[in-house]
């Protein structure tokens, strides 16, 4: 494989993810990314099911544990601060709403670019403009760095793939709004809290807050339920405005909230959003996280559909590279499309549509938690996120 050059878009979770295994088959790895260096920030994401499974198979799951937020629960508090509901990151087998490998991006994403830069040339700072595919390769154009050639490229690239843009067409093609929005930022950690974070439901919003970097900071997410607004996704200013817009006359902590925004050193702002493709790949260029079947975070899986296609990308190649792109979309398919009915599914109720609802909500969220309702609701997630078989591939 060593004379196999692959260039992959993308040092988040799925780039580097796959970057880790194609190097352990003999690939030759490039990874540029568009951000001058990697990337901070971003709420907690988790590992669930099967990508634990992944991340073991990795040997990063003991890297991956010690970087985690050790987030115990979540309360779900009124304006006033009482407590509505409770979440244990202990229910549901640790596979949850708030799960037991809980992370923040760019820590995850630091533990996997620490895994992979002795065997990956990373290129920062730099994306693809142009792709010419010929028969024996494809000739890559980027940004700033000179014209070269490799055999495959992977878009991991994210909602707003350049690859995907480039290759399959306009994103409006593919990429389906659900309804909502969410910003993440980090904020002073002034209500002191430790391992549980704290949420606050409005009619239609919500507000909420964990200690992250063992207490010392706290990450604060809104979301927000609306229908699709045009806005520059690279226009930092303009989506810390619409959020205000968005977020006024919200009770709790959140004006205080609202008003730190301007001093977090991050910022993350996104539709909850699908991408909906007929396949993955066309010719030499193929897609994987986000970029190819972005479940949306509301479904809680986008990271971990990322670490296992991943797997089954780099494994599926290294057992043919002629096949590999097909065989990779043949083995994830139906493990995807799970995946979106439940990211759908939740995006139907994530937000309360009256004060009534909000109050049957609490009701129904304590109910859960008694004996039957938690197994059931037990056996549906646990499909879910176990949804593949996970190939045996050579040498892992
Ligand atoms: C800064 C950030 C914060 C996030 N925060 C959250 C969060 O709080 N909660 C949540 O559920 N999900 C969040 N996500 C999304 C989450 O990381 C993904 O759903 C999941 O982990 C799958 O990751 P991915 O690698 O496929 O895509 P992403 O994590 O979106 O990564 C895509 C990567 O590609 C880079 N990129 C984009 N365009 C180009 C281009 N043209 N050329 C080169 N590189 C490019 C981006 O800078 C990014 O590093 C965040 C993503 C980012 C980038």
């Amino acid at each position: 494989m060593a004379d196999i050059k692959i260039l992959i878009s993308g040092a988040s979770v799925a780039g580097p993810a796959l970057a880790f295994w194609l190097a352990r088959y003999g690939f030759q790895v490039t990874v540029v990314e568009r951000a001058p260096s990697l990337r901070p920030g971003g709420q907690a994401v988790d590992l669930r099911g099967t990508a634990k499974e992944v991340a073991r198979r990795m040997g990063l799951d003991e890297r991956i544990r010690a970087a985690c937020t050790d987030t115990k629960g979540e309360t779900l508090v009124d304006r006033k601060n009482r407590t509505k509901a409770t979440i244990r990151a202990d229910d549901f087998d640790g596979d949850g709403v708030v799960a037991e490998i809980e992370i923040l991006r760019g820590d995850l994403t630091e533990v996997l670019y620490e895994a992979t830069k002795e065997t990956t040339e990373y290129v920062f700072g730099d994306r693809i403009t142009a792709l010419d595919e010929r028969a024996d390769g494809v000739d890559v154009t980027f940004a700033v760095g000179a014209r070269r050639t490799y055999d495959l490229v992977i878009g991991a690239d994210g909602l707003h793939s350049g690859v995907r843009a480039l290759a399959f067409g306009e994103e409006s093609r593919f990429v389906r709004h659900l309804g909502s929005y969410l910003a993440f930022f980090t904020v002073p950690n002034r209500l002191g809290l430790r391992n549980w974070a704290v949420g606050y439901d409005d009619v239609g919003r919500s507000a909420g807050i964990r200690a992250v970097r063992d207490g010392d900071e706290a990450m604060a997410y809104f979301g927000f339920a609306s229908e699709k607004i045009d806005y520059d996704y690279r226009d930092v200013e303009a989506q810390k405005a619409l959020v205000r817009e968005l977020g006024a006359g919200m009770e709790w902590e959140a004006p205080w909230l609202l008003d730190r925004m301007d001093e977090a050193s991050d910022f993350y702002f996104d539709s909850c959003a699908q991408v909906i493709m007929e396949s993955w790949s066309r010719g030499r260029v193929g897609l994987l996280g986000d970029a190819a079947f972005c479940p949306s975070p509301l479904s809680g899986q986008g990271t971990s559909l990322a670490f296992v296609g991943a797997y089954v990308l780099a494994g599926e190649l290294a057992a043919g590279l002629d096949t590999g792109l097909k065989r990779y979309e043949a083995v994830m398919r139906e493990f995807v499309e799970k995946t979106q009915e439940m990211g759908r599914e939740n995006a139907e109720s994530i937000f309360a549509k009256s004060r009534t609802a909000l109050r049957m909500r609490y009701v129904m969220m304590r109910v859960m938690r008694l004996k039957p309702f938690a197994a059931l609701a037990s056996r549906k997630m646990r499909d879910v996120v176990n949804g593949i078989d996970l190939p045996d591939y050579p040498g892992v």
